[in-house]
């Protein structure tokens, strides 16, 4: 996240850091608990790491450094790509991970509830981005989970910010038209969260940008309302 600051332990009790394990593991992409058993995430984060076998999930955790070997750990089951995803540019980023156990909810570690896609009138004020990822372009995965809040912007106005690409629809976009608050390379997967009415949403997930934070250059998210009915047939 660039130009945030740094979360307290159990702001944000829906965030997972997703993992993965070759020769070594590292946090590759962030994720949310929207069920017991389901993590929803970015499509991209799974490019070329479709096994199951290698992804290990962490719930409640504010700094990757406190990860070590008697850290209470979640395999993965199954992965779920959107059978439409070809690249985040061109939309459908999204995908499931079925846990290998159901996770015991805690007051640190639970669910955001997902947008009804009635809902797709609401107006969200009080949105914000999370995650462990660069807080500049050029730069490396952070230990403290960071948090910035940005502002909804038009599909119509972000259009015009991407000429090269198509705003759909099923994306959804934010940032201040002057930079200097974003998500970033290694947030991607996680959730856009919006507090409405005391209760808190996953509008989006982390998807694209042309770099980080630009002026003018907002950030892409994949737009969960539009995804409510897959989501449920999938995990329900
Ligand atoms: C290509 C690239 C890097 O190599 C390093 C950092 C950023 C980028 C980049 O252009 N954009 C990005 C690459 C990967 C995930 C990203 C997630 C969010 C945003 C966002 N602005 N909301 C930009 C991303």
């Amino acid at each position: 996240v660039v130009g945030g600051t740094d979360s307290l332990r159990g702001e944000w009790p829906w965030q997972v850091t997703l993992q993965v394990k070759l020769s070594t593991q590292r946090h590759l992409c962030g994720g949310s608990i929207i069920s017991n058993q389901w993590i929803l995430t970015a499509a991209h984060c799974i490019d070329n790491l479709e096994n199951p076998n290698i992804w290990r999930v962490y719930a409640d955790i504010l700094k990757l450094s406190e990860i070590n070997e008697d850290t209470p750990v979640f395999k993965v089951q199954e992965i779920i790509i959107h059978p439409q995803y070809v690249t985040a540019e061109t939309g459908y980023d999204i995908a499931l991970m079925k846990l290998d156990k159901p996770m015991n909810f805690t007051d640190l570690q639970h669910p955001i509830c997902l947008p009804s896609k009635e809902e797709t009138n609401i107006i969200y004020t009080n949105c914000w981005v999370i995650g462990w990822g660069y807080t500049k372009e050029q730069d490396q995965v952070q230990d403290i989970l960071q948090k910035a809040t940005v502002p909804l912007i038009s599909n119509e106005e972000c259009q015009t910010r991407y000429q090269q690409d198509r705003i759909t629809d099923k994306m959804i976009c934010a940032g201040d038209r002057k930079g200097g608050k974003d998500a970033c390379k290694g947030d991607s997967g996680g959730p856009l969260s919006c507090k409405h009415e005391e209760i808190w949403y996953v509008v989006g997930i982390t998807s694209w940008g042309e770099g980080c934070a630009r002026p003018e250059q907002p950030g892409v998210y994949t737009k969960v309302a539009e995804y409510a009915d897959w989501i449920l047939e999938k995990t329900m």
